[in-house]
């Protein structure tokens, strides 16, 4: 874990945790020893710290913090280091995070590679730098710089760190040369102006102005989380407190944080983000076993909102797009929109003006779908119409070079129908992106009963290479995100039509910690869409739309959409919907009376009586009725595992990271208790067949222990499989 060696007169402690050389209970217990041995050793003037591999150090093992401390803290390891009578030298090299960098500033000094990363993500996961970092770092870089990396989290390069102070000397090749090299320089000077402990934070004068700045900021930026804020705290105290009160407080926040839901649910996001992209088929293919084919040139069909969205994401990561639509007047609109969406980028900084002409380059319209024939991949973003995306796939299938995987932009549509269009079904898969393409991270990937393991691994490593958390689910009607996500959308309407208002039920699930409600978001994404939908599963079924309903095919629904659509408030769009816009803030949604005197009527007219719905009732009568659908969905093994409901839920339709997602907010409620609410609300509404309790859920339920979301799945039965 820490390879001791002697060079000359130098002792090389390197740690070699792959693959990020976290500070494990073993990496800690290397450190210690080898600071212990190095002084002992007559040979060794200065001890060099450095990581083996392809970083330094990325900090604490976060695995660790779930399980009961073991050994030596970080402390006093870093006290062990600081106390050393020999120089330490940290040897930085790709990344110095967290109790990475902790460990660099207990160090005497600090070199490193220009291209090392260095920072306190600390925040991220709920924490701050409990090791001395929010007493040390303002030492080194004064209050203002210390406030902002430690309550942001984000990572900065070499030359800000050497231009604060923080490194004392950047260079091009390899560190440890480099530091070799320094250790002549300082070896013999004395080292106590070099112990941070032994220092003063410069500008604590101004402590205060400067706290109350940076909270001001913190507050709007984070809203509702913890952390950013006691980072702060801690950081002041820095400059309020001597060193060692400064740094048992910091312990005590530290602590705190620790034990708090919200960093447990951050931790939990950690690893499921990570996990997310490691598919599995149930022909034991996996991520690690399957390589993609490397896709060079794209075809994009369809020009409208999606379409243009995802020729932006291929554009923009280098990949040349075909962008084919046969309304010229639409395909010369859509080049346009690409282009403002690429200027805008430019504006955000995000990319520069020469990668936005390189990336127009590789965009190229067309009004055929012959043009495709020598393409890789086509992804087709059409809406949402089987018979047509069945057409379209069929004429791709004889038009399309045999090895082209033919994608479709469906959010709902079998794709086994779809791929059944062609003679080449394990080269159909579906690629669900969420609107704004261009912004939305997930990618919600699609296989269907033929769908090949090389067209997984490449539609998954796509998706990495155009920047998005890809996951993998089995087709069924409208996959897991549409799926999990429905009950929670009918049951806040539900909640309308009995007795609250949209306004309520927005204000719930925002304080829940959703950016926004359901009802703004069904304003921002048009209540025409919506409407859309019905009338096409409508039709498709055969069924004849009326308002006079609450049910339908013995499902209880609600109209109250529809009555908007035939009132022409499409949402934002047309300045009214569930909410009204002023044309001065056209983004800003106004609680509008006509829209609760329309309720009140719709419910008069259908003879429901309205009641007052308490807050807990909004929050479990969405989440819980989305928790059992995401049950079916892992029993039916649509999702593989609940994590991958959680990225879903948390990059699809922003639920809170420190929340985890449905699955995760399960776990934490319990399943006990979650189990008997669904059964309550199954008595209550038996006309939604969301609520039949999940038989996954029932077995879990039943036992006397909670057991853990790793081992869900192993509690299905053989017969659902
Ligand atoms: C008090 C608190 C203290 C003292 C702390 O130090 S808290 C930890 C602070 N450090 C971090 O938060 C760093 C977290 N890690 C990352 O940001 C990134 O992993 C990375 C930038 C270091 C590397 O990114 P990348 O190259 O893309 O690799 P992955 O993110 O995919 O990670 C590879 C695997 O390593 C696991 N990992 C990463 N960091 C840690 C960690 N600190 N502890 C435990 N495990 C870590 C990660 O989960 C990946 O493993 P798998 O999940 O794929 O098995």
């Amino acid at each position: 874990m820490v390879d001791y060696s002697v060079d000359r007169n130098l002792a090389i402690l390197g740690i070699n945790n792959p693959p990020v050389n976290a500070l494990s209970f073993h990496v800690r217990e290397g450190l210690f020893n080898g600071i212990k041995q190095a002084n002992a050793d007559r040979r060794v003037e200065a001890i060099v710290i450095t990581g083996k591999g392809k970083t330094y150090c990325s900090g604490a093992d976060i695995r660790e913090f779930s399980i009961p401390s073991a050994g030596k803290g970080l402390v006093t390891l870093g006290h062990r280091i600081e106390d050393s009578d020999k120089p330490v030298i940290s040897a930085i090299h790709g990344n110095a995070l967290g109790g990475g960098l902790e460990i660099a500033l207990f160090s005497h000094y600090r070199v490193a590679n220009k291209n090392a990363k260095i920072g306190f993500p600390e925040v991220l996961i709920g924490l701050l730098p409990g090791a001395e970092g929010t007493i040390r770092l303002p030492r080194v870089t004064g209050l203002a710089f210390a406030m902002d990396a430690i309550a942001s989290g984000r990572r900065f390069d070499a030359q800000e760190a050497h231009k604060h102070g923080i490194l004392d000397t950047i260079c091009d090749g390899d560190v440890l040369q480099e530091a070799k090299a320094f250790s002549k320089k300082i070896i013999g000077q004395p080292l106590d102006q070099r112990r941070l402990s032994k220092t003063h934070v410069k500008d604590a004068a101004d402590v205060d102005i400067k706290f109350e700045e940076a909270l001001a900021q913190i507050k709007r930026k984070y809203r509702g989380l913890i952390a950013p804020i006691l980072c702060l705290k801690s950081v002041r105290n820095s400059a309020k407190m001597s060193f060692d009160e400064a740094a048992a407080e910091e312990m005590r926040l530290f602590g705190e944080l620790l034990t708090s839901s919200q960093s447990i649910g951050l931790r939990y996001s950690f690893f499921a983000e990570r996990s997310a992209p490691k598919w599995k088929l149930p022909c034991g293919a996996c991520a690690d076993n399957t390589t993609p084919v490397d896709v060079k040139t794209t075809g994009v069909i369809g020009a409208g909102t999606m379409g243009s969205g995802i020729a932006v994401c291929l554009i923009r990561a280098g990949i040349p797009v075909i962008l084919v639509e046969k309304n010229q007047k639409m395909l010369d609109q859509a080049i346009k929109t690409i282009s403002r969406i690429l200027t805008g980028s430019v504006k955000l900084n995000r990319m520069t003006e020469k990668q936005r002409e390189h990336s127009l380059k590789l965009l190229k319209g067309a009004s055929t779908l012959d043009e495709l024939a020598g393409v890789d991949m086509v992804i087709e973003a059409v809406y949402e119409n089987l018979e047509l995306k069945r057409e379209i796939f069929h004429q791709l299938d004889k038009i399309c070079k045999s090895s082209t995987l033919l994608c479709s932009n469906t959010s709902t549509l079998d794709i086994d129908n779809i791929a059944s269009a062609t003679q080449r079904p394990d080269k159909v898969v579906g690629t669900h992106f969420f609107a704004p393409a261009y912004i939305m991270r997930l990618l919600e990937n699609v296989y269907g009963t033929k769908t090949s393991p090389t067209t997984v691994a490449t539609v998954m490593e796509l998706g990495k290479r155009i920047g998005k958390i890809c996951v993998l689910v089995k087709t069924c009607y409208a996959f897991v995100a549409n799926r999990t996500n429905q009950p929670f959308g009918a049951e806040a309407s539900f909640m309308v039509e009995e007795g609250a208002l949209p306004q309520d039920v927005d204000t719930v699930l925002e304080n829940f910690g959703m950016p926004m409600g359901p009802f703004k978001v069904s304003d921002l994404s048009g209540i025409d869409v919506g409407w859309r939908i019905r009338q096409e599963v409508a039709k498709a079924l055969g069924l004849k739309l009326t308002l006079e309903t609450r049910y339908r095919m013995g499902e209880r629904i609600t109209t109250l959409a529809d009555r908007l659509y035939e009132m022409g408030r499409y949402g934002i769009k047309t300045g009214k919907g569930w909410y009204r816009y002023e044309p001065t803030n056209p983004r800003k949604p106004i609680p509008d009376p006509d829209v609760a005197k329309m309720i009140q009527k719709h419910c008069m007219d259908m003879g429901i009586e309205r009641r007052n719905i308490p807050a807990q009732e909004v929050i479990e009568r969405c989440l819980f009725s989305a928790i059992n659908e995401s049950f079916r969905v892992l029993e039916q093994r649509i999702a593989e595992k609940p994590e991958d409901i959680d990225v879903i839920w948390q990059y699809g339709f922003s639920f809170p990271r420190y929340g985890g997602g449905p699955m995760f907010y399960a776990s934490q409620v319990g399943l006990k208790k979650v189990f008997e609410k669904i059964c309550i609300f199954h008595e209550q509404f038996p006309y939604s067949s969301h609520w039949v309790p999940s038989d996954l859920l029932r077995k879990l339920a039943s036992h006397s222990t909670e057991i853990p979301m790793d081992k869900w799945t192993q509690f299905i039965s053989s017969s659902k499989l």
